[in-house]
């Protein structure tokens, strides 16, 4: 039997590219193999139909792990769907299938099987379409695990970007950047930039929540209020190395940036978009604080390309390769 970690790969929204990049994935394995085992959870007639309709000639094999791995042949978990899935077309119906890709991937990595998973994309919209409140993969398996609180970060294009809250309406940001929630992640950053990231005292670059980080309190408090007592604890009682708040304006400017080893944004689009920019198609999010490890492409489903042989796998590839870097540290 292969000693080889074995990487859980989930193909996320059927309609959406997730097919397609699982699908390019033995090109890279041609290129390179990974220093890992493959398996790719989704239904298997799904993947032979996207291949079929992207021109690709793949070859598919039902997972063994007992089975060497072979460089022409992806591995499938094979988890069926309720209703036959067509590139760009959402159908609601399939979203328990969706769900039930995450929880085996996820009960594998709790029981050993996996060393870590992989997410495809995944539409949240249908998921809540079809019943089921689901706002995204970190918040869904932080639930699964009962895990009270873990931490968003992207990284890509040298820039690692954290946040603080993740998929929540803009309006609901400033009551839900409270003392504790801003001092849990602040603890679950420290410590796992260096146990995914062997650095053990990280220098934190944390944004202010208002325009220039509130300007002494005349556009807005929460810095004095919330977050300089915060950051003013850490240091003093947790030797925390924080440098902020800062304006979120110019923290991604090169000079601030290179103060830091991470940035810690208050909210979404305060972040994302800066880190997106740096390295869409080549950038990973990982969530920090489970008691698995999972990372994630940096994109969405892309309905418009489903199908289309445009989807750039390259962000799949880097979060596969970052999952195993994480697994073997
Ligand atoms: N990891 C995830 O599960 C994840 C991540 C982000 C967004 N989403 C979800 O995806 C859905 C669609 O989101 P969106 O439209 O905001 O973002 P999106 O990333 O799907 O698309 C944004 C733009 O980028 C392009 N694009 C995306 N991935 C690409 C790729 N691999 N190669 C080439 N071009 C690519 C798309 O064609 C589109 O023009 C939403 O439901 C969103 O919540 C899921
Ligand atoms: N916020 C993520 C992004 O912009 O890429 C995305 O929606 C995925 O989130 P989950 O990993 O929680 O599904």
């Amino acid at each position: 039997m292969s000693r080889l970690p074995v990487i859980a790969v989930t193909v996320g929204e059927p309609a959406g590219i997730g097919p397609d990049i699982c699908l390019r994935l033995l090109d890279r394995v041609r290129q390179a193999p990974f220093a890992a085992r493959i398996v790719v959870l989704a239904d298997r007639f799904l993947l032979a139909e996207r291949a079929a309709l992207l021109g690709l000639p793949v070859s598919l094999r039902d997972w063994e792990a007992s089975q060497p791995p072979r460089a022409d042949t992806l591995d499938v978990l094979h988890l069926p769907l309720a209703v036959r899935a067509s590139a760009g077309r959402l159908n609601a119906a399939n979203a328990p299938q969706v769900l039930a890709m995450l929880d085996r991937a996820l009960a594998g990595c709790r029981s050993g099987e996996f060393a870590a998973m992989v997410t495809a994309p995944v539409h949240k919209g249908v998921i809540n379409d079809a019943g089921m409140q689901f706002t995204g993969h970190t918040e869904y398996l932080a639930e699964q695990t009962g895990t009270p609180r873990v931490v968003m970060m992207l990284a890509g294009g040298g820039l690692r970007v954290a946040l603080v809250t993740t998929h929540v309406p803009l309006k609901q940001v400033p009551a839900a950047v409270t003392p504790a929630a801003l001092e849990e992640t602040l603890r679950i950053l420290h410590r796992e930039m260096g146990r995914k990231y062997g650095i053990s005292r990280p220098r934190i670059l944390v944004a202010g929540l208002n325009p220039h980080a509130g300007e002494g309190g005349y556009l807005g408090r929460e810095e004095i209020d919330v977050i300089v007592p915060v950051l003013e604890r850490l240091r003093a009682e947790e030797g925390m190395n924080l440098l902020g708040p800062l304006p979120a304006d110019t923290m991604f400017s090169r000079s601030v940036l290179a103060r830091g080893d991470c940035v810690l944004a208050m909210y979404h689009d305060q972040g994302l978009p800066v880190l997106k920019y740096a390295s869409f198609g080549h950038g990973i999010n990982v969530t920090l604080g489970l008691p698995i490890i999972r990372t994630s492409v940096d994109h969405g489903t892309a309905l418009d390309l489903a199908g289309s042989g445009q989807a750039d796998p390259g962000s799949l590839f880097v979060a596969i390769e970052q999952a195993i870097e994480m697994a073997c540290r």
